[in-house]
């Protein structure tokens, strides 16, 4: 497929190649103004995705391998940007994982959603922020499928862990390498993270983020998701904590 002057003098400035290894460039694209309406909450968010590709591609032979690719049957992570995000000292940011069921469906059997959502206006509020969604991330790194199997055990009494160990996976597999290396293209200063878990935390400062402090992020308690919550507390490391460790 050839791709015409005219097209890439569209895209070039807005298209970024970052080396991951020697083998190995993410192609990040944006900003993309994403105007957004969730109930009363309004706000405008830069939006970027990015792509995984061979070291070697330019940024027009990027472009010209896409339409062959398939895209659309593999999932590709993206970041919502809120306020000057290069440049102010201080900026909430949260890596939430994808989960079809709670985010897309609102299901309850989890607080995916309501997460998400509220993470959401914490960052407009904060006035500067991200949220990375992690697509490969669906079930803490088992899969939309693998997902609902697992739902089937716990539906006979299974906790979230267990469910996992009974298919022969880990309790959680997901990596943060890619989405670290999008939020060192877009901000070199610290972030303060949005989560419950300091063991994600840990994990992530593993992969080089620059975070001392995460503020937590708890509600949306319903009775279907209350086992599901309490697992998260005694099995997974998750704090329950009464009040931020910064304010935000
Ligand atoms: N395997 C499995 N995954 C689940 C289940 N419920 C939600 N998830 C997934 O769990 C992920 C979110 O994990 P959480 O533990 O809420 O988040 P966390 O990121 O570790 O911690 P927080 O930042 O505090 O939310 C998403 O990928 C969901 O798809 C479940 O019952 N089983």
């Amino acid at each position: 497929m050839t791709i015409l002057k005219e097209t890439m003098d569209i895209l070039q400035d807005k298209m970024k190649l970052i080396e991951i290894t020697a083998q190995e460039k993410l192609c990040l694209v944006g900003p993309v103004k994403l105007p957004i309406k969730q109930g009363d909450f309004t706000a405008t968010f830069n939006w970027y995705s990015w792509l995984k590709v061979d070291a070697t591609l330019s940024k027009k032979e990027v472009v010209a391998s896409l339409a062959n690719s398939d895209l659309a049957f593999g999932q590709q992570s993206s970041v919502l940007v809120f306020g000057d995000f290069a440049n102010e000292d201080d900026a909430l940011i949260r890596m939430h994982s994808i989960c079809h069921t709670g985010d897309i469906f609102g299901s309850q059997r989890c607080d995916c959603g309501y997460q998400l959502h509220e993470s959401m206006k914490m960052i407009t509020e904060h006035g500067c922020g991200a949220i990375f969604y992690l697509a490969d991330h669906e079930g803490r790194g088992i899969g939309l499928f693998s997902k609902s199997l697992a739902y089937l055990l716990q539906e006979d009494g299974y906790d979230t862990v267990e469910a996992n160990h009974a298919l022969g996976f880990e309790d959680d597999t997901r990596s943060y390498e890619e989405a670290i290396r999008v939020l060192e293209a877009l901000r070199d200063k610290p972030v303060t993270l949005i989560t419950n878990n300091p063991k994600k935390l840990s994990a992530l400062k593993s992969h080089g983020l620059l975070a001392d402090h995460h503020v937590p992020l708890w509600g949306g308690l319903t009775d279907t998701n209350r086992f599901y919550l309490e697992t998260k507390v005694q099995k997974s490391g998750h704090i329950l904590e009464e009040k931020p460790t910064i304010n935000v």
